[in-house]
């Protein structure tokens, strides 16, 4: 199997940080919509926010998830990718999408703990866990209807990384 992989889910959910490690066990390039997105720009997300709101970060997101799209590549998007209905019909279409998922209470801790502001500035001006909590009660049926599957996202790396090669498995099985 070549077909890209996307990761999808919260901010905080592990995109990031699994998708590097998915790449090494399937042998698979790694891009980072949101690493990407920054080089091409030349500015921070948080720049980028400032000088063009989140309108024109959201364009520029669309726009980069189609150009790093390629075989054998796992794609870690950012949070928010699920908000634009061609992207989800992008990812549906080209590839196999896959949902990090993960409770509010686990996904704060870990932002609190690896803000990043510079890559994440602020969605709703509203602390922390609340954001969290309200912006996941926004998404959480788009990351499902997208999602080709769902892991549990709360798991050490390893393990999540190992449920995504058994439904990548299961799947090519079935
Ligand atoms: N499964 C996990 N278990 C523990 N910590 C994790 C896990 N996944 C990610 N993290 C940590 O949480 C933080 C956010 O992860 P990241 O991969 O940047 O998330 P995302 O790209 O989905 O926003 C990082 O500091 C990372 O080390
Ligand atoms: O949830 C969101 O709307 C966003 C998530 C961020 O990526 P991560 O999910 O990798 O933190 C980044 O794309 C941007 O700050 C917007
Ligand atoms: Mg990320």
């Amino acid at each position: 199997m070549t077909q890209p992989i996307f990761l999808i889910g919260a901010r905080g959910c592990g995109k990031t940080t699994i998708g590097q490690r998915l790449t090494h066990a399937c042998d698979f390039h790694f891009v980072d919509t949101d690493q990407v997105l920054q080089q091409r720009a030349g500015m921070t997300v948080a720049d980028i926010v400032v000088r063009e709101g989140w309108a024109g970060f959201r364009a520029r997101e669309t726009q980069t998830l189609q150009f790093v799209t390629q075989p054998a590549t796992v794609v870690a998007t950012g949070g928010g990718i699920i908000l634009a209905e061609v992207n989800r019909d992008f990812m549906r279409q080209n590839g196999v999408v896959i949902y990090l998922n993960a409770p509010v209470s686990v996904l704060a801790d870990r932002l609190e703990a690896f803000p990043e502001a510079s890559q994440r500035p602020t969605l709703t001006g509203k602390p922390i866990t609340e954001e969290v909590a309200d912006i996941l009660a926004q998404r959480d049926a788009l990351y499902r209807q997208t999602a080709h599957h769902i892991v549990d996202a709360s798991a050490c790396p390893d393990d999540v990384v190992e449920q995504i090669l058994t439904e990548l498995r299961l799947a090519r099985a079935s």
